[in-house]
């Protein structure tokens, strides 16, 4: 596959598309942006919904890949999650495979396996300490629930029609990780950015899944498929960890909170902030 540099990218307005709308650009991308919403400082945007097939598909004409962040991002009524995060993301695969679009991006999530056990404090990454890349989807919420669908339409439309895809399972992309579960599952924007640029240039992707961090001295997951793609995390969230651990005290096993991936996500109904 020649390397994409036209993009779509999706959500162009939300906290991630705002990032990367800074970033990507210096890994040698031209965006086309969409979001349901307008953004003030990029009014060349597309403003549609990904419910709109017919603008949906006139924007992903002529793009090389996409990057698909636009959705709802918490949890939300399933009424609304359908309609955006699982009928959306359908949409944009059929525009895709119609207009006969190379590659997707798809910003899955953490809480597709968010009911995975986090791993004991004293595991050792070595000795299969680290949360598989294949261990079973255990979603914590409807919309944890609408990332694995996500992942599941990735894999049908690359078995089916050939249209290669990578989910990647976002830890939490921020600017500063904000709570002590983050320092875990952090991933800086300049890595986010590092790791949708391999996403979107490894050869033979097929339909591949990986976990989305910075390497993390704390981290809870095996960035094996992901360094695969030609993915080198620079950042790690540890000089953030004194300063949350003593605000917020070190993670509580008796906390349901703090059991498992998914954070405060797995309580009902979530308690945020997480
Ligand atoms: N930020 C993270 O740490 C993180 C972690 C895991 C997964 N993700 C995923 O990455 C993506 C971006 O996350 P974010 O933090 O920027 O979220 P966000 O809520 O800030 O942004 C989402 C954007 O999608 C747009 N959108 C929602 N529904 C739409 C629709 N029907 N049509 C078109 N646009 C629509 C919104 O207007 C918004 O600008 C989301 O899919 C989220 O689930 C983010
Ligand atoms: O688990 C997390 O930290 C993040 O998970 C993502 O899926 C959510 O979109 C984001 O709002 C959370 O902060």
């Amino acid at each position: 596959m020649p390397a994409p540099r036209t993009v779509l990218l999706t959500g162009a307005a939300g906290g991630l598309g705002t990032l990367m709308r800074e970033l990507l650009p210096a890994h040698g991308y031209e965006l086309r942006l969409l979001d349901v919403r307008p953004i003030d400082d990029a009014p060349q945007a597309i403003v549609a919904d990904l419910a709109d097939r017919d603008a949906v598909r006139e924007a992903v004409r002529g793009v090389d890949a996409i990057i698909h962040l636009a959705g709802i991002s918490l949890e939300a009524p399933f009424e609304k999650i359908l309609g955006a995060n699982i009928t959306g993301t359908y949409n944009l695969y059929e525009a895709a495979r119609e207009e006969g679009v190379q590659r997707v991006v798809f910003a899955s999530s953490n809480h597709a396996v968010g009911f995975t056990p986090r791993p004991p404090a004293d595991a050792s990454p070595d000795e299969g300490g680290l949360i598989p890349i294949d261990t079973p989807r255990r979603p914590d919420t409807f919309y944890g629930l609408s990332k694995s669908f996500g992942e599941d339409l990735a894999q049908l439309y690359w078995d089916k029609h050939g249209l290669e895809s990578v989910s990647v399972r976002i830890g939490s992309c921020f600017a500063e990780p904000t709570s002590v579960r983050m320092l875990s599952l952090w991933m800086s924007p300049a890595d986010g950015a590092r790791l949708f640029h391999a996403a979107l240039t490894a050869e033979n992707v097929g339909h591949t899944v990986v976990y989305g961090s910075s390497a993390n001295t704390r981290l809870w997951w095996d960035l094996g498929t992901a360094r695969a793609l030609g993915y080198e995390p620079q950042d790690d969230s540890e000089p953030y960890a004194e300063k949350l651990i003593a605000e917020q005290g070190e993670l509580d096993p008796e906390n349901i909170a703090h059991a498992y991936l998914g954070g405060h996500f797995v309580s009902d109904p979530p308690i945020w902030p997480y």
